[in-house]
């Protein structure tokens, strides 16, 4: 098992998390926190019978900022801050924060490192030693888990740095060593992708020298989200002892170069909710035992990306629960598939032909849609009809809309408030009757929408409030989704999302969001924005069904938006924006597949949105997630305007914006902090847009959502951006007299 959920089964990180950043709490009780996390997470995994338990998995923030710290590579301006860990993910007064993009093709977001020609690599080993000990204190001896050189330079665009990082990995094997310890667990999730034959050579440099150290414990390289490929015969051929394979997604090409390793073979998924099919996992387990010596039964990836237990869901429906595993319910899978092969003490996995002896209830075909109508065929893009070019559509909405040169607008939410959350917990638990909750969810769009006017924005949005989260919102007005009470999942830092189950087919009973949209409308002369979440990030963001390719799975949804977007119109809302900030995410790892998914996810984006008049100006918003790597799909959305994250990243999505040909909103306002960015600062950013792009084509915009941050923050920051704004415009102005 690779790795396990740390925010605590029921968040107690986040609540510790905040507290310590609000002052409520020391620094000391944050570190209780996170000791009594790891304590019950070792305790569990032994009750389940997993040996081989993972240490240095658990994070106040994130494993890759982890191994910043281990490697000494925090920046200098940095290094005097009250915390420099904490400044470092998420900034302070004076000092912006690190950048941060997502995991692979994971929602989860780490904090990417900051390597250049001088960084002074020094190993700083307390927190693996630390964790190392703890679990030994209460009798469990463990496997330290670290990122590997190879994926840490790579996330660093640093891989010329090699020679200098490798020291600190071989004082660190030397450490754990002397510590007696047995394995150490090195994370190389980048070897998935396609590689150079530099960065081949780099994988083969960096583990023939670690492997050449006399003193140092097993090495076991753990890849996942992928099969290794070409990386697979490099490892091989170096004298790392163990080499971890996911299975679930790579499949068993090439397995014969492992003959002499221990295969850590990633049979249970990591990445979806599902019970593993029996017959899957001994088909891959035997195929992997013709082939290599010794073989160990894994998770494909670590489990952080699924929630903690399926027994914490009273309100699911018990024929979808008996179909579901979590992260308990993975780790007793694994020991399960363990079990069933014992032979002669050693851990081989050899299934008995009758894998039905596998502990799980009797729930019929393990993967499926869990009732309803026979799947729908796959739906066709729409050919045809559709909007005007992109020209006819902007003349026809300047006329309409008539906004002002660099128009400013928001992503949509706006702070969620802790009353707001009260109202709505209270309102599912019957203690709040339904009309009363409305009443306050109108309460706060007349308070957005208020705020708005005086902070002289020009596209208004009504702030989301009705929304506990942009896709769990929609999933429970679709037909075709669950949601689930407890299954939260670590996005970044302290936020969680719990991930709609999505296991029938989809379809949109009534209108979800019209109603909203209306009553701002009614309180304003400015136009507003109507607010959807795209296909793909719904999907992206759900646990979605596995027996549909995703691509038909998409289009359900796509045709669920595209009627919603229907009503909107239909409603007289003049704009309409449908977030994909998950597009990129969900960007296959290898090259060769990337065309055909990004051909299907486009045409599902068009067809969501191609329903609307060529009057109504469609928007889409992406973030944290290497935009600039898919600006032609981005194009191809053919949205009026895109909103895209850009001051958390330095700006630089502005080096390749220039051949975009719609309006474009590069964000001027790192939304992820609790900075507020002054009116030079926000001035600059919109200067170097101005460089790269049209005017007539800039939009003015936060990174992201504000709904995580508050009121005071929130005005204070849109005031800056819009004097910013005002400032700019008289100059365009004065210039163009
Ligand atoms: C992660 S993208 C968020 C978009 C959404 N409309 C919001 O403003 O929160
Ligand atoms: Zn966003």
């Amino acid at each position: 098992m690779l790795g396990y959920p740390r925010i605590g089964p029921r968040r107690e990180l986040k609540r510790a998390l905040e507290a310590y950043w609000d002052g409520r709490g020391s620094r000391a009780e944050l570190e209780a926190v996170g000791a009594a996390i790891r304590e019950r997470t070792w305790t569990r995994l032994a009750e389940l019978g997993l040996e081989g338990l993972p240490s240095n998995t658990f994070s106040l923030y994130d494993q890759v900022l982890d191994t910043s710290v281990l490697l000494g590579a925090v920046p200098e301006r940095y290094q005097a801050a009250e915390d420099p860990y904490f400044a470092m993910a998420r900034g302070t007064d004076g000092l912006a924060p690190l950048r941060m993009t997502k995991w692979f093709d994971t929602n989860y977001h780490y904090i990417v490192p900051e390597v250049g020609p001088d960084t002074a690599f020094e190993l700083d080993a307390a927190k693996p030693l630390a964790e190392l000990r703890q679990a030994r204190e209460l009798g469990f001896e463990t496997r330290p888990v670290v990122i590997g050189p190879v994926t840490f330079l790579l996330l660093a665009s640093a891989l010329d740095r090699l020679d200098d990082v490798l020291p600190c990995y071989e004082e660190l094997l030397a450490l754990l060593a002397a510590e007696g310890v047995t394995w150490v667990q090195l994370d190389e999730p980048a070897l998935v992708a396609d590689l150079t034959p530099e960065e081949l050579a780099a994988v083969r440099t960096a583990y023939e020298r670690l492997g050449a150290r006399s003193a140092r414990p097993g090495l076991f390289v753990a890849s996942y989200f992928g099969h290794l490929g070409e990386a697979l015969p490099v490892l091989a051929a170096t004298p790392v002892e163990a080499i971890g394979v996911d299975l679930v997604r790579g499949g068993l090409d090439g397995l014969g170069a492992l003959a002499g390793k221990t295969v850590v073979a990633g049979v249970v998924s990591g990445r979806d909710v599902w019970r593993t099919p029996p017959e899957r996992a001994a088909r891959l387990l035997s195929a992997v035992r013709e082939q290599a010596g010794r073989v160990v039964v894994s998770t494909s990836c670590s489990l952080l990306h699924v929630p903690y237990d399926v027994e914490a869901e009273p309100d699911l429906d018990s024929g979808l629960k008996a179909r579901l595993a979590f992260a308990e319910q993975k780790v007793a899978e694994v020991v399960e598939l363990a079990h069933t092969g014992l032979e002669d003490g050693e851990r081989v996995a050899r299934p008995r032909p009758d894998t039905g002896t596998l502990a799980r209830p009797d729930a019929g075909p393990l993967s499926g849609p869990l009732s309803g109508p026979l799947s729908r065929p796959p739906a066709e893009p729409v050919v045809g009809g559709g909007r005007a070019p992109y020209a006819v559509r902007a003349a026809a909405q300047a006329a309409h809309l008539r906004l002002p040169l660099l128009p400013t607008t928001t992503i949509g939410s706006f702070p969620q408030t802790g009353e707001l959350r009260e109202a709505r917990a209270a309102a599912v638990a019957g203690r709040l009757s339904a009309a009363d909750y409305e009443r306050r969810v109108e309460g706060e769009i007349e308070r957005v929408i208020r705020a708005q006017e005086r902070l002289g924005l020009d596209v208004l949005v009504h702030g989301e409030p009705e929304r506990n989260d942009m896709v769990q919102y929609f999933a429970e007005h679709l037909d075709g989704f669950a949601v689930t009470r407890n299954g939260w999942v670590q996005s970044y830092g302290s936020r969680c999302t719990r991930p709609p189950i999505l296991h029938g087919d989809v379809s949109r009973p009534e209108p979800i969001t019209v109603r909203w949209a209306r009553y701002a409308r009614s309180l304003t002369d400015r136009p507003v924005k109507g607010m959807l979440t795209g296909p793909v990030t719904i999907v992206a963001w759900s646990f979605a069904r596995d027996d549909l390719p995703l691509r038909d799975v998409v289009f359900q949804v796509a045709d669920a938006v595209r009627e919603e977007v229907r009503d909107l119109e239909a409603a007289g809302v003049p704009i309409i924006q449908v977030d994909e900030p998950a597009l990129r995410e969900l960007l296959p790892l290898r090259e060769a597949a990337r065309a055909g998914y990004l051909e299907w996810a486009v045409a599902a984006y068009r067809r969501a949105t191609s329903g609307a008049g060529d009057r109504t100006q469609i928007h889409t918003h992406l973030c944290y997630s290497d935009a600039d790597q898919i600006l032609d799909a981005i194009d191809g959305l053919d949205a009026d305007v895109t909103t895209i994250e850009s001051a958390r990243s330095g700006a630089r999505l502005l080096g390749s914006v220039g051949t975009f040909e719609r309006g474009l909103g590069p964000g001027v306002y790192d939304i992820h902090s609790p900075r507020v960015p002054g009116v030079d600062e926000v001035e600059r950013l919109l200067r170097a847009a101005l460089r790269t792009l049209p005017a007539e084509r800039v939009w003015v915009n936060p990174d992201c959502g504000l709904k995580t941050r508050t009121y005071e923050q929130v005005e204070a920051a849109l005031a800056n951006m819009a004097t910013a704004t005002r400032r700019l415009r008289d100059e365009l102005a004065g210039a163009g007299r």
